[in-house]
């Protein structure tokens, strides 16, 4: 039976910027759409009839456009490829998007078979968490947001990303919250406790929002300051920007 094929906005080669991995090597593979709207998204997520861009040479951006919804076989004989001719050089696949727990239903044929490949990072906004429990066996390290209102403009969703964490905290877990100048201290302190009410030693990471003109969006003394509150719940708490903006890596 042939797998499901998927809607996809990009795949490409390049240095993660941001979270726990930063600096390592991905294959990215950007889902299209999204389930919330979040003031500062960096990222178009409707699903359009755009193609998707295949990037052919890793990290070289020579894309190809490719007709939507992709063969899973497709992105599989492309990474098998990278893999080849660019051995030990990527450390795992991030699965983003877009919101990509909203395509579980390929995800869940999709991501066995990836797996095979390198290891799989799901990039989330930590909400959709009947679907992680489905899926979570054949994820490797979730990075999950937990969305705050004064930056994101979400609201409502500290217990969807409560039950997310109760189980994402079974893998590799980390935690990121976008913060700005408008960002409250009670922002913190909330989200700080729900994480520390699940395991005080899963890391958080405060992510400067960045604004349009790739300005860092937070008075430097107001991000120690956020820090400072969040380390009075959590073992690990880190200060890190988009770094990939600020080296012109896609
Ligand atoms: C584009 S989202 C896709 C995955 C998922 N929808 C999510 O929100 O986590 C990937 C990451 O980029 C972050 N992000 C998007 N726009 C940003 C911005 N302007 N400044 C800082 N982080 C941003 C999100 O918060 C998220 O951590
Ligand atoms: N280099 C790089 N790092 C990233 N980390 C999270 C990203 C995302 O949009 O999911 C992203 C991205 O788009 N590019
Ligand atoms: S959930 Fe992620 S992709 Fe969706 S709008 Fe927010 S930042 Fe953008
Ligand atoms: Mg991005």
């Amino acid at each position: 039976m042939s797998k499901p094929t998927a809607e996809l906005a990009e795949v490409f080669s390049s240095v993660q910027g941001e979270g726990m991995l930063i600096g390592l090597r991905q294959v990215f593979v950007r889902f299209r759409g999204c389930n919330l709207t979040c003031d500062y998204c960096d990222t178009p997520t409707e699903i359009t009839a755009e193609p998707c861009l295949v990037e052919q040479t890793p990290g070289r951006r020579d894309f190809v456009p490719t007709a939507n919804p992709v063969a899973l076989d497709r992105i599989v004989s492309l990474i098998d490829g990278w893999q080849r001719g660019w051995p030990g050089v990527h450390h795992s696949i991030s699965i983003t998007g877009g919101e990509p727990l909203l395509s579980h239903t390929v995800l869940s044929a999709w991501l066995p078979e990836l797996r095979n490949i390198l290891p799989v990072y799901l990039e989330t906004n930590g909400i959709m968490h009947s679907v992680l429990g489905l899926l979570i066996d054949h994820i490797d390290i979730i990075g999950m947001d937990i969305k705050i209102p004064s930056t994101s403009g979400c609201t409502g969703l500290w217990d969807d990303h409560r039950s997310f964490l109760q189980i994402a905290a079974r893998k590799n877990v980390f935690v990121k919250i976008i913060v700005g100048d408008e960002t409250e201290e009670w922002e913190i302190i909330r989200a700080s406790e729900l994480i520390a009410a699940i395991n005080s030693h899963i890391p958080l990471i405060l992510q400067p929002v960045t604004e349009p003109g790739g300005r860092v969006g937070i008075n430097p003394v107001r991000a120690l300051e956020f820090q400072e509150i969040a380390c009075r719940h959590l073992d690990e708490v880190r200060i890190i920007p988009q770094t990939h903006k600020f080296m012109a890596q896609l």
